[in-house]
């Protein structure tokens, strides 16, 4: 419903009886395509009434600009000026919209707690039919509020389903106008083959090793089939020796092999193979491509994960739009030099900072792999292990080995 002075209100008279659980306002002034849709006079309303009341309110650059009494927002710095002068005028929590921020290559938003200011960072849909984006953000921020999500992870994941869903509908014609609606209706019709990213993968993620299998004469192929028989629940290929042409053919070739099975396929560190093999997602280090470019580079649906040692590394990740963190080393390894060794404790420590899953990692096996999963907390959901697996004559075995300690270890803690 478009607004108007007496409709503002009479809704704030109602929230002021009938308090709600939270209240998620969008000040619908200014069209993404930029017609007015409300006049001067509701600006006093909003000031003064309603954005005291809210929770959030989620602007436009130019609803934001009219709310600030028509100063010009060109810039990401100018839409922090405006995240913080909004927040002034009362509601909790702020969020600038930047879809129309000229020269951005990305969608750019400021959201702004009070506190803390972040910018969250989506791929720019090139598409006529954005009609409603600012509508649905709002509306699926309130519904993950309802669900019971924190602000924050609440604006992530409306920015993210806005996102898929523009990507969804961007060549859909939709009615005659030259603007059309964004279809929501993605998750019902989208033909997408994977499903979502379940924490639960994480519980046996098997790494291969391009000299292990050199060593023991695999096939990249005939060893990641080998993991997925013996139960792996998730791949990485961590290739660190190959050729770009010889990872992209192995990386299409295992990932035919895990759609079969429903075993999702990330690439270590490759943003540019996973792209192009059409893999699940990518892992990536701290001296890589930063998680919230890798986000943007591969959208919202890939399942990024980012290896952490520190519980400020894990809330980093977090911020930037990861969906699980490895960490480690748990215990000393030969497989990757150099390795930082963080024990136990530093992996209990990590795991108690992060709202992501988390996988451990680093001379994990069949004698330990029980004390790590023993440590029991929530949101430590498996290991990750290379040499355990890959660095032995059969693979299938080892992992099967290694699947039923774990499964005995969840029997131990339950
Ligand atoms: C699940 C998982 N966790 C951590 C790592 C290590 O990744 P990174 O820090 O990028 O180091 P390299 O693997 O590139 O040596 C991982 N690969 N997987
Ligand atoms: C790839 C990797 N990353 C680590 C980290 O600590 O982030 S440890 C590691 C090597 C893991 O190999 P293995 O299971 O053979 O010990």
């Amino acid at each position: 419903m478009l607004p108007s002075t007496g409709i503002v209100k009479t809704l704030c008279q109602s929230l002021k009886e009938f308090p709600v659980q939270a209240l998620v306002v969008d000040p619908v002034m200014v069209s993404t395509s930029g017609h007015m849709l409300a006049g001067p006079s509701i600006l006093d309303s909003f000031r003064e009434e309603l954005l005291p009341m809210a929770d959030i309110v989620t602007p436009n650059l130019k609803e934001a600009s009219a709310l600030l009494g028509g100063v010009p927002l060109e810039t990401i710095a100018d839409m922090r000026f405006a995240a913080k002068a909004i927040h002034d005028i009362g509601p909790r929590n702020v969020l600038v919209k930047g879809g129309d921020l000229p020269a951005s290559l990305d969608a750019v938003d400021v959201f702004y707690d009070g506190n803390d200011f972040y910018e969250l960072r989506s791929s720019r849909i090139m598409t006529p039919n954005t009609h409603g984006t600012g509508c649905t953000l709002a509306s699926t921020v309130a519904a993950e509020l309802a669900k019971g999500s924190q602000m924050l992870s609440a604006v992530k994941v409306a920015k993210r389903y806005v996102e898929a869903a523009l990507s969804y509908s961007k060549n859909i014609t939709i009615g005659g106008g030259c603007q059309g609606p964004m279809d929501h209706l993605l998750k019902l019709k989208s033909t997408v083959q994977r499903r979502p990213f379940d924490p639960s993968d994480l519980f046996l993620y098997a790494v291969t090793d391009s000299r292990m299998n050199k060593k023991w004469g695999h096939s990249i192929v005939d060893a990641v089939k080998a993991a997925i028989e013996g139960g792996a629940t998730i791949i990485q290929l961590r290739e660190k020796e190959v050729e770009t042409s010889d990872f992209l053919e192995a990386a299409k070739a295992c990932l035919k092999i895990c759609r079969v099975h429903g075993v999702p396929l990330l690439i270590n560190d490759r943003i540019d193979v996973a792209l192009a093999s059409d893999a699940d997602g990518v892992h990536i280090g701290q001296s890589d491509m930063p998680a919230q470019v890798a986000r943007v580079l591969l959208g919202p649906d890939k399942i990024i994960g980012v290896s952490c040692k520190t519980p400020e590394q894990a809330k980093q990740a977090w911020r930037n739009g990861a969906d699980y963190i490895g960490s480690g080393g748990v215990y000393p390894t030969n497989t990757k030099e150099n390795n930082k060794t963080i024990g136990l404790d530093g992996l209990k420590t990590v795991c108690l900072s992060s709202k992501l899953p988390v996988v451990a990692i680093g001379g994990i096996g069949i004698s330990n792999a029980q004390a790590v999963m023993g440590l029991g907390v929530p949101n430590l959901k498996g290991v990750a292990v290379v040499s355990t697996l890959f660095d032995r004559e059969c693979v299938s075995t080892e992992t099967r080995k290694l699947l039923e300690v774990l499964k005995e270890s969840t029997k131990i803690a339950n």
